[in-house]
């Protein structure tokens, strides 16, 4: 059976994976958290098939340089990464199997497909802009699904979101720029993860989003993906390829 290592295993979504992995026909390979030694890290990473990172931006350069040591292919699913994150990711992904997402949900795989068809169809006078709701412990923002709706969405008009987004609007903020990508982040109670892209036009809108009723469908998501994952070649993986949508 496929024994899967989990980095950030008391965390929220450690435990739930936890949980989901009996269920899905694969076995629990250890688990690693704040403060474990690079040997811990080195053995978890030596003794599973493949891991699975959910736990802080700060923890990325050494799960990948223990993943990479070992050859084991590895899924991050940690959100908050910074532009040196993805460019450790991108160059992790020359030498072992990774799959780097920002959801792991069925739900919003599809709904990235369907974002980008309709920013592709709609014309730049459609403003974009997307809403996301968390729990009050989350700790970054924009969430990981939000820049991954945004990224689905300038990829379907063809432009780069780094020069389409924004996430800052606060006082006298000026009329709306015509093809930007705004993005608004709520923070409260324990609500699992809610998406809504709006495409607003004249007289009109389109909206399309998805609701997070449990961690439980996350679990699931990251297992699938884990069980998917082992055994691959080196390179960059998506959660699209994992559940055929
Ligand atoms: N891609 C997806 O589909 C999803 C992504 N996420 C993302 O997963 C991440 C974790 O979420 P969640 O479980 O809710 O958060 P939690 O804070 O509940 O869990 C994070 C865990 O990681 C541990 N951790 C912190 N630093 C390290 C480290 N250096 N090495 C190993 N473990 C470490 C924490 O330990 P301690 O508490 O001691 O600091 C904690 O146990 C977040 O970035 C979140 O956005 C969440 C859900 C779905
Ligand atoms: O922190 C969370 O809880 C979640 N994080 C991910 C994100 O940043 O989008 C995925 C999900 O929405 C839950």
């Amino acid at each position: 059976m496929t024994a899967i290592g989990i980095l950030g295993s008391a965390g929220k979504m450690g435990q739930a994976i936890a949980a989901a992995v009996p269920d899905l026909g694969g076995t629990v390979a250890g688990g690693i958290d704040a403060g474990a030694d690079r040997a811990a890290l080195a053995a978890l990473a030596e003794r599973a098939d493949v891991l699975v990172d959910f736990s802080s931006p700060s923890a990325l350069a050494a799960n990948l340089a223990a993943a990479r040591t070992a050859g084991t292919p590895i899924l991050i699913g940690t959100t908050g990464l910074s532009a040196a994150h993805h460019a450790f990711v991108k160059e992790a992904a020359s030498e072992i199997a990774v799959l780097q997402t920002g959801n792991v949900s069925l739900g919003v795989t599809l709904l990235a497909k369907l974002v980008r068809e309709a920013a592709g169809r709609l014309g730049s006078d459609w403003d974009i802009e997307i809403v996301e709701m968390h729990h009050r412990h989350k700790v970054d923002a924009p969430s990981g699904t939000a820049l991954l709706l945004a990224e689905a969405a300038a990829t379907g008009r063809g432009i780069a979101l780094s020069e389409a987004k924004v996430t800052d609007r606060a006082g006298l903020t000026g009329a709306r720029s015509e093809g930007t990508i705004g993005m608004a982040s709520l923070r409260g109670g324990s609500v699992a993860g809610d998406h809504m892209v709006v495409f607003a036009g004249e007289g009109e809108r389109v909206e399309i989003g998805h609701r997070a009723e449990n961690r439980a469908i996350f679990a699931r998501g990251a297992v699938t993906a884990a069980l998917w994952l082992a055994g691959k070649p080196a390179g960059s993986y998506t959660m699209a390829e994992v559940l055929g949508v």
